[in-house]
């Protein structure tokens, strides 16, 4: 069923490709953990994104998925999105704010995108000002309506739930999403060395245990992401809610399928570490054969191991 994919030494599959496209970005959430990056300017040629991917198509990669900072900031993201999907992947997906979708999704899906992943915490105007610091909320709905008109399917919401902020607004967002054909997705606060406020992580986490047992006592159905993290999706009343729980949780990271590059072009074999990065794009840049380049994604594969265990 996995042929011609790699396992690290964990056994794990290297399914998907997950490429933080550039640090920037046009607000500032509190809780943000900038996908794990240390800072950096430098960020990646359209060319040099399609070099790398054919590399990981080559090596059995299924998924693309480009990320940020905001990776609507790039000016040049239809012409990365129309290169990478020339190489013909399963799915090629992007995470944004969707502060900037309205005016991009149709040129997206247009160029190959196949679906967005919209960061969305709450439907109230002030709560949004104080998660972001900007007042862009209609922005993002707006955004957010124009991915489900153009077809990018399945929008989903990522709603990240923080104690006393928005963890009684999950009904409200899930209404929201059922009726405009949304997936919604419940994040757990991740702690990590990336975020500006360390202690906002600590201070505001939420588990989501509860919610989650509450949500399987009225589903009518449930299914498991065996590639993706071991995640339950819940189907209730005609809608969709997955709920993702990173924090301390083995299982997640024993079916952890995915690599990571960062903007300045290293392979991250793990969102919380810096620790273990294999420098990729130097190479690249001196224009190394692909059988070094796939030696180097096979050296960032060794590199990985499961963050909980
Ligand atoms: N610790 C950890 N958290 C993750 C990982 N993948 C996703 N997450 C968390 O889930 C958030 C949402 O991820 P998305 O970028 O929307 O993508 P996704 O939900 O993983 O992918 P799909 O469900 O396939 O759309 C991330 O920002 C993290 O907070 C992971 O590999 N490790
Ligand atoms: C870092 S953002 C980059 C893409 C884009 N700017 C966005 O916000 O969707 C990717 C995802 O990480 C989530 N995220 C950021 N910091 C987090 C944290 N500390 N815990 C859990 N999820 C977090 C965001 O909600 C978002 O869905
Ligand atoms: S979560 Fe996304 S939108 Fe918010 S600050 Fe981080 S990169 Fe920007
Ligand atoms: S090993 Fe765990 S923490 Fe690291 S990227 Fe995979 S799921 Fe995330």
């Amino acid at each position: 069923m996995l042929d011609g994919v790699v396992l690290d030494k964990y056994e794990r599959p290297i399914l998907s490709l997950r490429i933080t496209l550039t640090n920037r970005c046009n607000v500032n959430c509190l809780y943000c953990h900038h996908d794990g990056m240390v800072k950096s300017k430098d960020e990646m040629t359209a060319d040099e994104l399609y070099t790398i991917c054919k590399i990981a198509k080559k090596i059995g990669v299924r998924k693309i998925r480009l990320s940020g900072g905001e990776p609507l900031l790039k000016n040049d993201i239809v012409e990365i999105v129309e290169r990478i999907a020339s190489l013909d992947f399963k799915d090629i997906s992007m995470t944004t704010n969707g502060i900037l979708l309205e005016k991009y999704a149709q040129e997206l899906k247009d160029a190959g995108l196949d679906r967005v992943n919209v960061s969305l915490d709450t439907l109230n105007r002030e709560t949004f000002e104080f998660i972001t610091k900007k007042d862009y909320l209609e922005d993002a709905k707006r955004g957010i309506l124009k991915a489900v008109e153009v077809g990018l399917y399945p929008v989903k919401i990522n709603m990240v739930i923080m104690k006393d902020i928005n963890q009684d607004e999950i009904d409200d967002m899930f209404e929201f999403c059922k009726e405009n054909n949304i997936v919604l997705q419940l994040i757990e606060l991740i702690e990590s060395e990336n975020c500006d406020d360390d202690k906002f992580s600590v201070d505001y986490h939420y588990k989501l245990d509860d919610i989650e047992k509450e949500l399987a006592d009225i589903a009518d159905d449930v299914r498991e992401r065996e590639f993706m993290q071991g995640r339950k999706k819940y189907y209730i009343n005609g809608g969709e809610i997955e709920v993702v729980k990173p924090v301390d949780n083995a299982k997640f990271c024993a079916n952890c399928s995915r690599l990571r590059i960062t903007p300045d072009g290293k392979i991250k074999p793990c969102l919380l570490r810096n620790d273990n990065l294999v420098e990729l794009i130097s190479h690249v840049r001196n224009g190394e054969s692909e059988e070094k380049l796939e030696e180097i994604f096979i050296k960032g594969i060794n590199k990985r191991e499961p963050f909980n265990s």
